[in-house]
């Protein structure tokens, strides 16, 4: 047994001070968090903390069956030794310190990179991510470093968990150093002005490399809580796929695979987009059946942007999917949801984004989406509200209404086609839009119902070009 199972073992147990104490530092004025149902439901797992710890499931004393077959199959010597894995984690927010505190819990030589040297000494002084995951006491043996060149040799995996806008950067600074690693993106957002994916900038700037992308409903806080939880490896390479559900499984965390990169990396940055929406939607007190609709409707909206970008519809089913758009839509954790209801009362986009002070992706991501959907004709109703809202300073709830006015659609399109196809849907919006009549907006109106943006339109001139453009679709169908 090496030193670090040694250590591993006497460390079985969560941290229940830690499970108690917590005082998350990104609560804002506007938002409290609802203490009272987390005090509840402590209790329930402090139970299921208790049994899983008891009963051997941690992660080092895991019985083979529980794990993965193919796990045992084909990574024999990573699963029983997954303390060999030498891994590195880069960015020292929230996510990035949560899943490095997994990984070194799991026995794994951990270091977590984070660029400033003071934050790194203060970090390996206290073991504590002070300024993102307050009052969590991290694993004593992950490291730190603030050195890139040292924390990225000689690892078999480096995980990313910098912000969208830094990704590529980073990619670029650890260039020269990489010889065998695999990298695995945390990271959930798109790259500004070009439309990137994560995993497209990894292709662009590590050709070699062996990647994969990993998402999935994990707010950092509740991981640090050991709240059982549950993410999505996907990567088309097998053994990189194991090695991470390898390093990352524990009795509080579950890792399942996909291959379907596209489809669960853009899960992971669409639902942002959404959960400003529904945090904006909180705001205005709207109902249990609101939030169903904007939800589901939402999903139909992620489904078909992925679908347009190579993604499977039906990985948006998954995890990285409904899972996510879920927890983030539901929770006051959620960055991007605390963003959405700040909006909701009344704060500008910038003072919002000043106020939460942490990373936020949705903020460029509804851009790039509002753009990217507007030049190749796919159909995103709810983005494009969400943009004219905050970007064009239109009335929200004339907004909502004239969604809730669109013409009539099908539930789920891949199983009962629209009638109208999504672009000629998109070009009949950016006719409207440009309609100076219903362009017209001051603030004195801005809750009239008739001063909406046109994201759906469906006036008397549209439904001519409309039907007409049914009239072409049916014809083009009728010929194939
Ligand atoms: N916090 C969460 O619950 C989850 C976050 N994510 C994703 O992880 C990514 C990182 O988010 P968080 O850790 O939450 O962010 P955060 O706001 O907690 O921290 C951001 C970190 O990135 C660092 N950073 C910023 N610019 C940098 C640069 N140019 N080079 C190096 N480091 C830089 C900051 O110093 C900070 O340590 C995001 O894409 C987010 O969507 C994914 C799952 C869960
Ligand atoms: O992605 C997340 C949970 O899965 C975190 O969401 P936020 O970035 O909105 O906090």
């Amino acid at each position: 047994m090496t030193s670090s199972t040694k250590n591993n073992t006497s460390k079985e147990k969560p941290n229940k001070e830690a499970v108690d104490t917590v005082a998350p530092n990104q609560k804002t004025d506007d938002i409290s968090l609802d203490t009272a149902s987390t005090e509840k439901s402590s209790g329930l797992l402090a139970g299921i903390i208790e049994r899983a710890t008891k009963s051997g499931l941690g992660r080092r004393k895991l019985n083979p069956s529980a794990v993965e077959a193919d796990v045992a199959k084909n990574m024999e010597q990573v699963r029983d030794n997954p303390d060999q894995l030498r891994l590195a984690f880069l960015g020292g927010g929230s996510f990035g310190t949560a899943m490095a505190n997994l990984a070194a819990r799991n026995g794994c030589d951990t270091t977590l990179w984070v660029r400033n040297k003071r934050t790194v000494k203060s970090m390996a002084k206290s073991q504590m991510n002070k300024k993102y995951l307050s009052g969590y006491k991290l694993d004593e043996s992950l490291k730190y470093s603030h050195d890139l060149a040292s924390a990225v040799k000689d690892k078999d995996i480096i995980f990313l968990a910098v912000p969208s806008l830094a990704f590529r950067e980073t990619l670029k600074s650890i260039a020269p150093f990489i010889t065998g690693q695999s990298v695995v993106s945390l990271t959930k957002g798109m790259e500004k002005d070009t439309f990137a994916l994560m995993s497209d900038i990894i292709k662009d700037e590590l050709p070699e490399v062996n990647f994969g992308v990993m998402s999935g409903p994990n707010l950092a806080i509740e991981i640090m809580k050991n709240m059982p939880s549950a993410t999505v490896i996907a990567s088309h390479s097998e053994p990189l796929r194991h090695a991470v559900q390898a390093a990352l499984h524990s009795a509080f965390f579950r890792v399942f695979a996909s291959d379907d990169i596209r489809g669960v990396e853009l899960g992971g940055a669409l639902k942002n987009i959404y959960a400003i929406a529904m945090g904006m939607a909180a705001a205005y007190d709207v109902g249990e059946n609101t939030k169903a609709m904007l939800l589901t409707r939402a999903l139909a909206e992620m489904s078909r942007f992925g679908v347009e970008a190579g993604a499977n519809p039906l990985t948006f089913l998954g995890l990285s999917g409904v899972g996510d758009l879920y927890a983030t839509c539901s929770s006051e954790l959620s960055r991007n949801y605390q963003i959405g209801n700040m909006l909701g009362r009344g704060m500008n986009i910038d003072a919002a984004v000043k106020k939460l002070g942490q990373t936020a992706e949705g903020v460029n991501t509804i851009q790039q989406v509002h753009e990217k959907a507007s030049k190749d004709g796919i159909y995103m109703p709810i983005t494009h509200a969400l943009y004219a809202v905050i970007y064009e300073d239109k009335a929200a709830l004339g907004v909502a209404l004239h969604l809730m006015e669109a013409g009539f659609r099908s539930d789920v399109e891949f199983v009962m086609p629209h009638d109208y196809s999504n672009a000629a849907l998109t070009a009949q919006m950016q006719a409207a839009a440009s309609n100076p009549d219903d362009q017209e907006q001051d603030s004195d109106s801005k809750n009239n119902a008739e001063n909406v943006t046109n994201t759906d339109d469906d006036s008397v001139e549209n439904k001519d070009a409309k039907k007409s453009t049914a009239k072409n679709d049916s014809a083009s169908k009728d010929k194939k």
